[in-house]
This record gives structure tokens, sequence and C-alpha cells, in this order.
């Protein structure tokens, strides 16, 4: 991913190997996966679909629900083609020739790979968070109007509500409001990356997509992110990548297991990680291969 990625975090609208490192689980122990609700109806579903880099096939005949308002986990080891997936959700791979998908997205009845696709219209409705947190290098307040003014016209009292909005929603608010004029680039880490939420949440998408938001933060940042993930679940329907399976025990309501670029495993997180089906998504979550 990191060749792109740039390139792809300045056009956002709004925006190892697990075993025997920390994030494998142990065989057996200690693990608190979400045991939660039922899953819900699909708000994303794929079918069939394939990918190429050139003539790399990266994905191979994927078949996924993203359940709507919940999260779901996306884990594997490095190269199996969860980035890809993220990128394939909102078109992000477009922007790249040679790059191409076959099958299905289906988002409310359209197949989002359809050449009429609007693709910025896309990207307001399904967007994106970064491994790094990428604020814009302009002011806290500039960095939101500016992915809104990109998809709305609004006033500027309706412009003003909306920014604090996403930042009361980014659990940001209370720390910025004082201070929105002054650059982004002053925040810490972990707030940088809240904004960067902010940003994604100002154009009111149905679908967050998150890549590693929180490999590159310290502990208690992350958890912030992981009970604002929580939160916006509410509102929010959201897939995020991790290396971190007690991260993705944490957050996911279902997680999918990813291998050499097919889809091994989709179920619960408490069954996916107490009673995997697959011997290899058995062997990744006990760190015994990666
Ligand atoms: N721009 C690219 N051009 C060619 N091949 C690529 C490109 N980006 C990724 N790939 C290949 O596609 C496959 C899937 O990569 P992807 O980045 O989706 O994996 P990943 O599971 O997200 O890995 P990681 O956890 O390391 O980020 C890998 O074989 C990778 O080498």
């Amino acid at each position: 991913m990191s060749g792109t990625m740039a390139h792809e975090q300045a056009v956002g609208p709004a925006g190892g190997i697990p075993g025997g490192v920390p994030g494998g689980i142990p065989a057996g122990g200690g693990l608190q996966a979400r045991s939660g609700a039922a899953l819900r109806e699909a708000r994303i579903s794929v079918r069939n679909l394939d990918f190429y880099y050139g003539d790399h096939k990266a994905l191979k005949s994927i078949n996924l629900d993203l359940p709507d308002r919940q999260v779901t986990g996306l884990i594997g080891p490095s190269g199996c083609g969860k980035s890809t997936l993220l990128r394939i959700l909102n078109r992000m791979y477009s922007l790249y020739p040679g790059q191409r998908a076959v099958g299905e997205v289906m988002l409310e009845g359209r197949n989002i790979l359809d050449d009429g696709m609007d693709l910025n219209a896309l990207r307001a409705r399904v967007g994106m968070v970064f491994q790094k947190p990428t604020p814009f290098p302009m002011t806290i307040h500039e960095n939101i109007a500016f992915g809104i003014r990109l998809h709305e016209k609004l006033s500027r009292t309706d412009m003003e509500q909306r920014i604090e909005w996403a930042l009361s929603r980014a659990a940001l608010w209370g720390e910025v409001k004082d201070r929105l004029h002054t650059s982004a680039l002053g925040l810490s880490g972990g707030q940088q990356q809240r904004l960067c939420i902010a940003r994604t949440i100002a154009v009111r998408p149905e679908v967050i997509l998150l890549d590693e938001p929180t490999s590159a933060l310290d502990p208690i940042s992350t958890l912030k992110i992981e009970q604002l993930i929580d939160e916006l679940k509410q509102d929010f329907t959201l897939a995020i990548v991790t290396h971190n399976m007690q991260q993705a025990a944490r957050c996911a309501d279902q997680v999918a297991f990813f291998y050499l670029g097919e889809l091994v495993e989709v179920a619960p997180a408490a069954q996916l990680f107490t009673k995997p089906q697959k011997k290899q998504t058995q062997e990744y979550i006990t760190g015994r291969f990666g």
C-alpha cells in the first residue's frame, strides 16, 4: 500500500505477522471477543469479486457482506489483500491504470464497480481513514470544511454546525474548540487521527473504512479510537483492517480472515475467535503461522 498511499490520502474526499508478536492470541486463552448482537442486514454486499494489479490477481472470488451499522474486522497475514479490499469499496483503485476489479460490490442496489458510478459521490458515501494520520497542512477548521465543500454548499451557520457536529462525533470537540483556527499539525498523533475521522464523518457517509487506524498510535490514543469506533456504529457501517487480533476481538461484530487473496472464513467475532471452522484460521489466530 505504501507507494500509493500519499496520493490516495490527498484525494480522499473527507477525507507482521501476529504469530508470537503483540496482537497474537495464545491458543485457547485470554480473548474477550464481542459476543454481541446478531448480524444485521448487509449495507454492502461483495459478490464474486476478483481484483488485479496488472496481471497479478490479488483477490479471488470474494463474497462478503458488511452488516449495517456494525463493525467488520478484516484480518490476515501481510499481503493477503485486506487493504486491497478496502480500496475497492470506495473505488480508490480507479485512480491507477492497470488496477481492475471484476464482480459486484452492491451498495443500495447499485454495483459501485459500474463504469457510470460517480466516484466523487461514492467517496462521500464510503469514507476512508488511513494508517497514518493525514491532516492537511491547514487549520483544524479548514481540515473539516475542505471536505464538506467538495460535496455540499452549506450556509455559514450550517457549516459551523456541521463542523462542530463532526468534531463532537469524533470525540475531539472538547479538546479543539478553542483552537479551531490553529494548524492541525499542532495536534498529537491521536488527535490528528480523530480529526481525520471527523473529516470523514463530516460529509455524512454511510460506510467508514479504517485501514489499520491505530497502528501508529500509543495505547491510550488507541483506546480512544476503539471507543470511538464503538460509538460510531450507532450511525455508520464500519470495516477495519487490523493486524491486532485483540483489537479485532474488541471492536468487531464480524471478522473476516483472508489468506493469499482468498476469504477463508467470515463469522461473528466470538465464533471466529473461539470456534474457527477452518484450520488456517485456527493456526493464524493462535499465532502458528503468518
Ligand atoms: N500497487 C500495487 N501493485 C502491485 N501489487 C500490489 C500493489 N499493492 C498491493 N499489491 C499486492 O497485492 C497483494 C495484496 O496487498 P495488500 O496491500 O492488499 O495486502 P494487505 O493484506 O493489506 O497487507 P498488509 O497487512 O501488509 O498491509 C500483495 O501481494 C501485494 O504485494
